[in-house]
């Protein structure tokens, strides 16, 4: 339950913009039986250096993916003293990235590869460097090549208050978009 003294992105029930809302006739996909073993597969092609999930990428965030349920997909982190902003507080960036991670996790989980296009994030309140980040993400529609993903960033455990929400458009891209030379 929300009351008007919360922030006012608080009292929205979603962080989406016009921008990141699909289209009213978009599909709502549920995630793709294959998927997971895909992700491994490609993993083990392109290796693991991820900042976001790379379990050993040192001042990475070392999110563990922990799951899905058939449309949200899950995953936690631990705040470390090197994603501090403000003292003892994680950077907002930091947790645009952790965003960018869940989000495109939802993503791929629904079949095919997918880069993040626009990246919406609300921050409703702080947190500190120790805490266990519960992460969420769900699909709100497909449309063509567009993926539009919704997510939430917890503390304190996964139905803890909402620290961040985020909303997000994922463009589905080709294997050769990570392995063409530049
Ligand atoms: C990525 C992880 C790889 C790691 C591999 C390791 C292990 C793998 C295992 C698991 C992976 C699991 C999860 C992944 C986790 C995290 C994901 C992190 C993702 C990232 O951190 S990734 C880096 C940041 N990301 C970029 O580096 C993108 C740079 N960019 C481009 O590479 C191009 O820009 C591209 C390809 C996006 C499009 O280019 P393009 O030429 O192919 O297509 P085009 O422009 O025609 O767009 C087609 C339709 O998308 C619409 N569209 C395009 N851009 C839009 C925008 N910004 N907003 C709204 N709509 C947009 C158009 O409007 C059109 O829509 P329509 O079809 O309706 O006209």
């Amino acid at each position: 339950m929300t009351s008007p003294s919360e922030p006012r992105a608080a009292r929205r029930s979603s962080a989406a913009s016009p921008l990141t809302t699909p289209p009213s006739d978009a599909a709502v996909p549920v995630v793709d039986a294959s998927a997971v073993r895909d992700m491994e597969d490609v993993g083990e092609v392109l290796g693991n250096a991820c900042f976001g999930c790379g379990p050993d990428v040192p001042h990475g965030l070392r999110i563990r993916r922990t799951g899905h349920d058939g449309s949200t997909a899950y995953a936690e982190f631990t705040v470390q003293p090197e994603h501090q902003g403000a003292p003892g507080l994680a950077h907002g960036g930091i947790l645009a990235s952790a965003m960018d991670e869940i989000l495109g996790t939802s993503a791929w989980l629904l079949g095919g590869r997918y880069v993040t296009g626009r990246l919406e994030t609300d921050y409703l309140a702080p947190v500190p460097v120790g805490s266990v980040v519960h992460l969420t993400a769900r699909c709100t529609g497909v449309d063509g090549r567009k993926a539009y993903i919704e997510g939430e960033a917890r503390l304190g455990g996964p139905d803890g208050p909402i620290a961040v929400r985020a909303a997000s458009i994922f463009i589905k891209v080709p294997l050769e978009h990570f392995t063409k030379e530049r």
